[in-house]
């Protein structure tokens, strides 16, 4: 069993970053960089995460026109990422532009994965009909019908909420990966997400990755939160193998 988590290091700066990534040690962990730290520190902050072992999901959740995004996928090509996204409602053609720029030039065992982030978890279906303007379905129908979409662009899998893991899998194949944000401790705030599952639904759903942030980021020790997770994913990943 691989582990899933996927820490998001949604810290102002390097500094920040470094402080917290010294709780761990030496521990092998996959981070996310998103828009919040790669603004202020740019590629060279993945370079760094590279160089000391990390696995690195480069979050910047390009959507804008194909020509646009297939130039940007080239350059960011360079950050050596593991894992890079692009939004699912830029459209089939943006998302094949996406993909054509990432790998171009790139040896098969350089490409990073490239996934298409399908409905946001901090938008509700009530949202997503009344100020998305998406109103012919329901919510966990647009997010398929994404990730259908990028599946036909060549993409390897989606960003989802843990409620869709099931129907994306059985629409879209076991190996198009899910990765899921929105996870959430029993009990623990919700902060601004709004579709929320726990550790042990989020392996009962079978998905490929959990992404956590401020359950680990701001926990008083970081390194038990993380291990309380993981131990309740294993968990659940045992009794719903039985
Ligand atoms: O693409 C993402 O990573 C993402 C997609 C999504 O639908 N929802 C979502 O929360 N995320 C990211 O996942 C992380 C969740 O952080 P927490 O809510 O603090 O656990 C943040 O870095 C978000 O940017």
């Amino acid at each position: 069993m691989q582990n899933p988590i996927i820490i998001a290091l949604d810290f102002p700066n390097r500094q920040k970053t470094e402080q917290f990534l010294e709780h761990f040690g030496n521990k092998p962990l996959f981070v996310k960089v998103g828009m919040e730290l790669f603004y202020r520190e740019g590629l060279s902050m993945i370079y760094w995460l590279k160089e000391r072992g990390y696995r690195v999901f480069l979050d910047l959740k390009l959507h804008d026109i194909p020509n646009t995004v297939h130039n940007a996928m080239k350059n960011l090509a360079l950050a050596g990422a593991d894992m890079v996204n692009v939004h699912a409602s830029g459209g089939i053609k943006m998302m094949a532009a996406a993909k054509e720029g990432l790998y171009a030039g790139m040896q098969e065992k350089q490409k990073p994965l490239l996934i298409a982030v399908t409905q946001l978890t901090s938008t509700s279906e009530i949202v997503m009909r009344e100020e998305m303007l998406v109103s012919q379905f329901t919510l966990e129908q647009a997010v398929v019908e994404y990730a259908k979409n990028a599946k036909n662009a060549g993409l390897d899998g989606v960003v989802s909420s843990v409620n869709e893991t099931t129907l994306i899998k059985e629409v879209c194949g076991d190996s198009f990966l899910t990765v899921t944000p929105g996870i959430r401790l029993l009990g623990s705030s919700f902060h601004d997400q709004e579709r929320v599952a726990s550790p042990a639904a989020a392996a009962r759903a079978k998905t490929d990755y959990i992404v956590i942030g401020r359950s680990i980021t701001e926990a008083a020790d970081p390194v038990s939160s993380y291990e309380q997770i993981l131990n309740e994913w294993s968990g659940s990943f045992e009794i719903s193998h039985r």
